[in-house]
C-alpha cells in the first residue's frame, strides 16, 4: 500500500507520519502526471503546490475551517486530500470533478473560484462571518503571484489591514502567472524571494544581542525601538506590513515542516497575516518544470516524451486573429496589442514578437487593460485589447464609461466567446453579447468563419469608434469560404435565400447551422440561411426583410437567451408588432458546467438535431 492510498477521507494526513510526508508527495506528484497526462487540466500549478497543500492541510480541519483557492485551477491536490482522489480520471469531464473549486461537490471547497483575485476578499468575508457568528474556524486564502497582479488583491488588503481580523493569505510565489509574471509587484516579489526570510532574521539579531551582558540588553531594547528603522534595512515585506498586514517569510514552499508550522503559528496569532512561500510551478516532471506555460493548461500527452497526443490540425482562430493583427500592425503603427496575462492564450505573444513597443501586458488586470486602452485611443493610437470573454466580464464598467461613453476608437477581440468546455462554468464566454449589446456606441461583429475574422478586423481598424469582434475557443471554420460579401457597417449576410423558415446564426454557430440548413434542403424545404455578422447594430432592414416572407424565423447562437442576438430581434419584432413567430436558439438562463462542447450544446439543446426537432415541432 502507497502513502497516498492511506489518504481516503478528508483529515487523514494528520495520520500520516511526518518522517513520511515526502514520500506522500512524490506519490501525489506522480498521481496527477499520470492522471492528467490521460485527463488534460492545470498540471504545473498543481506540481508546484503540492507540499503547500499538505502543509494546509496538517495545520486545518476539514471541512470546518475554510480554505479559498484563488483562480481554483491549482486545487487538484486539495481534491486528492479531501476524498476525491478516485474520482479524478473524471477531472474536466461532463458529469465528472470540475477542475475547479466547487463547494457542490465537497463541503471542503469553501468557496467556488475561477478568475483571479477573488480569494483575498472572499477569506476576509468569511472572517468577519466568523466574527458576527462567535465561531473559531481558521480561515485561509491561497493566492499566486500572478493573480497578485489583479487589483482585487489590493482592495482586500486595504480593507484586511481595517478590519484586522485572523485571516491568513499565502502568497504561492512561483515566479510565473501563466507566461511570466510582469509588472512592478512581480519585481517586488523577486526581490523579497532572494532576501533573508525577514522574522527569523529579527528574531536571530535580537537574540544574539540578548546575550552581550548589560550593553547587549540596551542594544537589543534599542533595536526594539527603532524597530521600523530595522524593518527598513531588513524587511522584505515592508509593503504589507506598512499596510497592516504582517509578512512572514520568504519561506521554502518545498519544505512542509517548517510550513506547518508557520501556517499553526500564523493562525493562533488571530490577525491578518501574509506568509510568502517560494515554490517551483512544474516541481518533479523535467518538461513542466521547463516550459511552465506550456504545462500551465494542457490537453492529455505523453508522459515519457511531455507532447501532446491530439495536435488539432488547422489554425484557431486565435492563431487566425494574431497573424492578421500583425499584418494590420505593419501596416498601421499606431495599431497596439493589449493583454491582461494571456499573452500566449490570446495570441499577442507573436504581435510583441514583432512589434515589443506596441504590446503591453498588464497583468491580470482587465479593467485596467480597459481604460488603459481608451487613454491610448485618446491620443490617437488603435488599441487592440484582446480578451477572453469571460475575463471581460470584469471591465464592464470600464468598456462602458471609458471607452464607449467617449465614443473611442478601442478594439475589443474578444476571444473564447461561447463554450469553452472543459473550464466549465466560471469560463464559459455566453454572456458577452448580453452584457455588450445594450452599451451606446459600441459595435458587435460575430464572423461566421476564419476568412470573415480577417475581413471584420480589418474593418475595426478602418471603422472609427469602439467595436468588439467575437470569436469562439479552438479551430476555426474553414467552409462558407466562398461567401464574403463586403462587410458593411450593420449589415447581416445572407448567404442562401429561401422561403418559409429563415435560420440568422451568429458567429461559430453558423457551421452548426449550416447543419441543419443541409438538413432542410434534402427535405425539400425553403429555408434562408443568414449570418448575422452584426449583432449591434441589428440589421433591422434584413428582419423585416425575413419577417415578411418567412413563417418563423429562427435566431442561433452560442450564448445567453437573455439579452442575446435573439431576444433583441423578438424585442424588435416585437415593437413592429410583427406576427411572424421567432424561435430563439440560445442558453436558458443558467451557469453551464464542464464537458466538450459538443456534449454541452446537447445538453442545452443547441446542437443541430435538437434544433432541427424544435423547429420540427413547431412546424408541424
Ligand atoms: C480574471 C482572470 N483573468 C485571467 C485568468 C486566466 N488565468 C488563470 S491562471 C492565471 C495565472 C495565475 O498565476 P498565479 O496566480 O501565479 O498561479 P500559478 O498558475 O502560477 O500557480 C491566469 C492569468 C483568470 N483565471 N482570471
Ligand atoms: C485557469 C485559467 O483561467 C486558464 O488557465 C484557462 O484555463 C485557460 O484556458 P484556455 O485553455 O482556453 O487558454
Ligand atoms: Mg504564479
Amino acid at each position: 500500500m502507497s502513502i497516498l492510498d492511506r489518504i481516503q477521507e478528508p483529515n487523514d494526513i494528520k495520520k500520516i507520519d511526518e518522517k513520511d510526508l515526502p514520500e506522500l508527495a512524490q506519490d501525489i506528484r506522480e498521481f496527477l502526471i499520470a492522471n492528467v497526462s490521460e485527463t488534460g487540466g492545470h498540471l504545473a500549478s498543481n506540481l508546484g503546490c503540492v507540499e503547500l497543500t499538505i502543509a494546509l492541510h496538517r495545520a486545518m480541519d476539514f471541512p470546518a475551517d475554510k480554505l479559498v483557492w484563488d483562480v481554483g485551477h491549482q486545487s487538484y491536490v486539495h481534491k486528492i486530500l479531501t476524498g476525491r482522489k478516485d474520482q479524478m480520471t473524471t477531472l474536466r469531464k461532463f458529469g465528472g470533478l470540475s477542475g475547479f473549486p466547487k463547494t457542490s461537490e465537497s463541503d471542503c471547497d469553501a468557496f467556488n473560484t475561477g478568475h483571479s483575485s477573488t480569494a483575498m476578499s472572499a477569506a476576509l468575508g468569511m472572517a468577519c462571518a466568523r466574527g458576527i457568528k462567535g465561531t473559531q474556524e481558521k480561515i485561509a486564502a491561497v493566492v499566486g503571484d500572478g493573480s497578485f497582479t489583479g487589483g482585487m488583491v489590493y482592495e482586500a488588503l486595504n480593507n484586511m489591514a481595517e478590519v484586522k481580523t485572523g485571516c491568513l493569505v499565502v502568497l504561492n510565489d512561483n515566479e510565473m502567472s501563466i507566461d511570466h509574471n510582469v509588472g512592478g509587484m512581480s519585481s517586488y516579489l523577486s526581490k523579497l524571494r532572494v532576501g533573508q526570510p525577514y522574522n527569523d532574521l529579527k528574531n536571530g539579531i535580537e537574540k544574539a544581542l540578548m546575550h552581550i551582558p548589560v550593553a547587549g540588553e540596551k542594544l537589543a531594547k534599542g533595536l526594539k525601538r527603532s524597530k521600523d528603522s530595522l524593518k527598513q534595512i531588513f524587511v522584505p515585506g515592508m509593503f504589507f506590513e506598512e499596510m497592516g498586514v504582517t509578512y512572514i517569510g520568504p519561506i521554502d514552499g518545498h519544505n512542509i515542516r517548517m510550513m506547518e508550522e508557520t501556517f499553526r503559528r500564523a493562525f493562533k496569532l488571530n490577525k491578518p497575516i501574509l506568509v510568502h512561500v517560494k515554490t517551483i510551478k512544474g516541481k518533479g516532471y523535467k518538461y513542466a518544470e521547463k516550459h511552465p506555460c506550456y504545462f500551465h493548461g494542457i490537453s492529455s500527452f505523453d508522459v515519457a516524451t511531455g507532447k501532446v497526443k491530439n495536435v488539432e490540425k488547422g489554425l484557431s482562430y486565435t492563431a487566425v486573429f494574431a497573424r492578421k493583427l500583425i499584418e494590420l500592425g505593419t501596416e498601421n503603427n499606431r495599431i497596439v496589442a493589449i493583454t491582461a496575462a494571456m499573452s500566449k492564450g490570446t495570441g499577442v505573444n507573436k504581435f510583441a514578437e514583432e512589434f515589443p513597443d506596441r504590446t503591453f501586458d498588464v497583468g491580470i488586470a482587465e479593467e485596467h487593460a480597459v481604460t488603459f486602452a481608451a487613454g491610448l485611443a485618446a491620443e490617437g493610437m488603435i488599441p487592440v485589447v484582446a480578451v477572453y470573454s469571460s475575463f471581460l466580464q470584469r471591465a464592464y464598467d470600464q468598456i462602458l464609461h471609458d471607452v464607449c461613453m467617449q465614443n473611442l476608437h478601442v478594439i475589443f477581440a474578444i476571444d473564447r466567446s461561447g463554450l469553452v468546455g472543459a473550464d466549465g462554468e466560471t469560463h464559459q464566454g455566453i454572456f458577452d453579447t448580453a452584457f455588450l449589446s445594450h452599451i451606446p456606441n459600441l459595435v458587435i461583429m460575430a464572423p461566421k468563419n476564419r476568412y470573415e475574422l480577417t475581413r471584420a478586423m480589418e474593418w475595426a481598424v478602418a471603422y472609427d469608434g469602439p467595436i468588439a469582434i467575437k470569436y469562439a475557443r479552438g479551430q476555426a471554420y474553414y467552409g462558407l469560404k466562398d461567401y464574403n460579401e463586403p462587410v458593411e457597417y450593420g449589415k447581416s449576410e445572407i448567404l442562401r435565400e429561401g422561403s418559409e423558415i429563415a435560420l440568422v446564426a451568429v458567429g461559430n454557430m453558423v457551421e452548426e447551422t449550416e447543419k441543419l440548413y443541409n438538413r432542410f434542403l434534402q427535405e425539400g424545404r425553403q429555408v434562408t440561411f443568414v449570418n448575422a455578422r452584426f449583432i449591434k447594430p441589428l440589421d433591422k432592414e434584413m428582419i423585416d426583410h425575413l419577417a415578411e416572407t418567412h413563417k418563423l424565423i429562427v435566431t442561433i447562437e452560442e450564448g445567453i437567451l437573455h439579452g442575446g442576438y435573439g431576444a433583441l430581434v423578438e424585442e424588435y419584432l416585437e415593437s413592429k408588432a410583427s406576427d411572424v413567430k421567432v424561435l430563439p436558439i440560445a442558453i436558458e438562463d443558467t451557469f453551464v458546467r464542464h464537458g466538450s462542447v459538443e456534449e454541452l450544446r446537447k445538453m442545452l439543446k443547441i446542437d443541430a438535431e435538437s434544433i432541427y426537432r424544435r423547429i420540427r415541432d413547431i412546424m408541424e
